[in-house]
């Protein structure tokens, strides 16, 4: 006779299996939305966390108790209407999307400044890498450049890898600028972001999900240092000068 146990596990572990296929389904299903960018406001479902209080909450707790940059990466459709919370509540660095901000990002940029934050601008991977250029050489500029390697909506997506070009042609054009990137990211996908030039990076769950997470960050800090080593004779050439290298967060 079969043991009860045995037949308890025969019937989990398909009932396990379907879940998991059901599960990445709906994720499939979600990516393949957000791509098609069906609705806008969908694609940005970041919103509700960004903007809740609980969050503000984290800000201002991690602000008090870690003397780390806190990199605030806002994807919502009114950023404006978060500059002073997210300031009060001791954010160092203020990121918006130029989706939502094509009428008012002088504006924008002026306030975060105003309440002593970094300003950058996010773009996501169907936007133009052209859109930001008047951002990056305004009067009053962003700092940074946040290049979206995945549809801005939720962790543990698939790093597009075209999206790099846009980072080649921003490193080339502006040798110093803070180049973030965000979505996908861990040891499988570092060495193509850091050598097309980006110095910021947003790693979510390659971090969180390893059985090591400091070593983890190490090999991604490392492979941004070894590519920035090696852009060292390129900076020169445009700013012979000054032959210091950014680090993010503006030290
Ligand atoms: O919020 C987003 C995308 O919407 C990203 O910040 C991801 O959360 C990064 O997570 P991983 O892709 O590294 O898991």
């Amino acid at each position: 006779m079969v043991d009860p146990w045995w037949s308890l596990l025969g019937a989990a572990i398909p009932a396990v299996i379907m879940g998991q296929a059901l599960l990445m389904k709906k994720r499939r299903a979600d990516e393949q939305r957000l791509r098609a960018g069906e609705d806008e406001k969908k694609a940005l479902m970041c919103e509700r966390v960004c903007t809740s209080k609980r969050m503000l909450k984290k800000v201002g707790a991690l602000s008090k108790t870690l003397l780390a940059y806190l990199d605030c990466h806002l994807m919502v459709t009114n950023p404006l209407d978060y500059v002073e919370p997210m300031g009060k509540a001791g954010a160092s660095g203020f990121t918006f999307h130029i989706e939502a901000s094509k009428d008012n990002w002088h504006e924008l940029v002026q306030k975060i400044k105003s309440k002593g934050m970094s300003p950058g601008v996010a773009l996501k991977p169907g936007t133009p890498i052209e859109e930001v250029f008047p951002l990056v050489e305004a009067d009053n500029p962003v700092d940074m450049v946040l290049v979206m390697t995945v549809e801005p909506g939720f962790g543990g997506q698939k790093f597009m890898a075209d999206t790099m070009d846009k980072v080649r042609t921003l490193r080339k054009k502006y040798p110093s600028l803070d180049i973030e990137v965000d979505g996908g990211l861990g040891p499988s996908t570092i060495a193509m972001a850091a050598s097309a030039g980006a110095n910021c990076i947003v790693a979510g769950s390659s971090v969180f999900g390893a059985a090591e997470p400091a070593k983890v960050i190490s090999l991604l800090k490392n492979s941004v240092e070894e590519a920035q080593f090696l852009r060292i004779p390129q900076f020169l050439m445009y700013y012979p000068k000054s032959p210091q290298l950014d680090s993010c967060g503006g030290e």
